[in-house]
């Protein structure tokens, strides 16, 4: 028999590469999708937001997906120096920066031959994600792709301190972040949790409560662009953010209540950042971020200062392993009354 034979099915067949970094899934999705437009990666995020969002269903949710799905669809990039163009996907929308899937796609555009010419004992390249330009190198020997590290966007403080009413907590002090998404950081302590041995379903319950407390409470805005300019989650922290050879632990929950089940790329970015502005630690220092699901690792440093519009910023490095766990191709039949998809909770 010719495998893997697609069965019978109706409409557009998708077909993806499944990775992992630190646990957290990336499906890649390398063909079914039609023709994503607008003249930039943002305008293109609008747009498969507005026109193809039953796609991302079909992709993240069950029974194809599950609640805690995470997606990336290739893009072109109308900025001359990327090599790609990508847009990110979760199980309530398009987010514009994704860590996780940066160290996977460098590996992916490597080894899928989306770079020309790869070089030992690092590849650079240049993924445009909606936040902007991120630059990836990837280990590459013998014909072998390995870690990967990523020079982010500018990362900025966008408020620290911020106190917010936390329905069942009363106020809570939280700092606000961008590591090319906006992140509200608070120790778990504040709720007497633990980000390592809690029960996760209470530290997403917690962290929700404040995400959505920041959302109602806090104006935010980005300098670049107001697509920017949204809270994308909390991050609840160990707390350890005085500089350490120890690593720090975290947990990331985005989107939805969803969960990062790795230290968060871009979690990592713009708590980096936060330590940076507060003297906790200095350029190049190399730090570890353990992830509080999995126990991942990544390792992050400040490697530059710079600005984002009228903040002071610094450009973060953070680096990670991401592996390949499978490829398939997904189908759907019209009769099936669950065909675009469904979420449990
Ligand atoms: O590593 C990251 O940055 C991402 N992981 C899931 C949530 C974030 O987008």
């Amino acid at each position: 028999m010719e495998f893997p034979k697609l069965p019978p099915h109706d409409g557009p067949v998708l077909s993806v590469v499944d990775m992992h970094t630190g646990g957290e899934p990336l499906r890649v999705i390398i063909n079914g999708y039609p023709e994503v437009t607008g003249d930039t990666v943002l305008a293109k995020r609008r747009y498969a937001r507005e026109h193809l969002d039953h796609l991302r269903k079909v992709l993240m949710f069950e029974p194809r997906g599950h609640y805690d799905m995470y997606g990336a669809l290739l893009v072109q990039s109308e900025i001359a120096e990327a090599d790609i163009g990508v847009l990110f996907m979760h199980n309530e929308g398009y987010s514009t920066m994704c860590g996780h899937a940066v160290i996977a796609l460098g590996r992916f555009a490597v080894d899928y031959g989306l770079v020309k010419s790869p070089t030992s004992p690092e590849t650079q390249i240049n993924i445009h994600c909606p936040c902007g330009l991120v630059k990836a190198f990837v280990e590459y020997s013998n014909g072998k792709t390995g870690a990967v590290r990523f020079h982010s966007v500018p990362a900025f403080v966008f408020a620290t301190d911020v106190k917010v009413t936390v329905p069942g907590f009363g106020e809570i002090t939280v700092d606000i972040s961008y590591g090319g998404a906006l992140y509200a950081f608070v120790n778990a302590d504040s709720f007497r949790m633990d980000v390592s041995k809690s029960r996760t379903r209470d530290l997403v319950d917690v962290a929700t409560a404040v995400s959505n407390a920041v959302k109602s409470q806090v104006k935010l805005h980005h300098p670049v662009s107001d697509d920017l300019a949204f809270l994308y989650g909390t991050i609840l922290t160990d707390g350890k953010d005085a500089f350490s050879d120890e690593p720090t632990a975290n947990i990331c929950v985005f989107a939805d209540a969803q969960v990062d089940r790795s230290p968060t790329g871009s979690g990592v970015t713009a708590r980096i950042a936060l330590q940076y502005h507060k003297g906790l630690i200095q350029l190049h220092q190399t730090r570890s971020f353990k992830s509080g699901t999995t126990e991942a690792l990544f390792t992050g440093k400040a490697v530059q200062e710079t600005t984002c519009g009228e903040f002071k910023a610094v450009v973060v490095e953070v680096a990670g392993h991401a592996y390949y766990t499978g490829a398939a191709s997904f189908t759907l039949e019209n009769s099936d009354l669950l065909k675009d998809g469904f979420l449990l909770r």
